[in-house]
């Protein structure tokens, strides 16, 4: 029996660190990865509110959570319920970058919080996108690794 879930995703506001059409690029295609194993669908908001609302902010961000400067915190997200619930902050004091081999790639960086908008911690496998710890990987031959897989299609396979 076919179940879709559905969330909508807003971009409530952009780094000055790439382009416009670039954020939004690199969120579109780090929802894809998560939709593409598993029946979330996902629906971009331009106003109101959406289950995951997307940000970027420095320092305290009103949350509670605040964030840190450069390095460190790269950006946190909440599991997904009410409220603030599946909500993605990027801590704009990083560069992100959307396809150079230095620095934050925001694809790599925004796949895993939103796994984190899905319900899913962190993994112990080294390999795994929910692993703690950034580790820049090629985006163009980027696929989600097992472990991810199996993570998220426990959750909504
Ligand atoms: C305790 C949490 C709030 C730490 C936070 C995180 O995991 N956010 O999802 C974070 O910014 N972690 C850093 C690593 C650290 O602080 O040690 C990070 O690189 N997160 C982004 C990330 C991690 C793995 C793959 C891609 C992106
Ligand atoms: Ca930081
Ligand atoms: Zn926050
Ligand atoms: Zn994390």
């Amino acid at each position: 029996m076919l179940r879709f879930f559905f969330f909508f995703a807003r971009i409530e506001n952009y780094t000055p660190d790439m382009s416009v059409a670039e954020v939004d690029d690199s969120i579109k295609r780090a929802l894809q990865l998560w939709a593409d194993v598993t029946p979330l669908r996902f629906t971009r908001l331009y106003r109101g509110t959406a289950d995951i609302m997307i940000s970027f902010g420095v320092g305290d961000h009103q949350d509670g959570y605040p964030f840190d400067g450069p390095n460190g915190l790269l950006a946190h997200a909440f599991p997904p319920f009410e409220g603030i619930g599946g909500d993605a902050h990027f801590d704009d004091d990083e560069k992100f970058f959307y396809r150079s081999p230095q620095g934050y790639n925001l694809f790599l960086v925004a796949a895993h919080e939103f796994g984190h908008s899905l319900g899913l911690e962190h993994s112990r496998d080294p390999g795994a996108l929910m692993y703690p710890t950034y580790i820049h990987r090629d985006v163009d031959t980027f696929v989600l690794p097992k472990d991810d897989v199996d993570g998220i299609q426990s959750l909504y396979g």
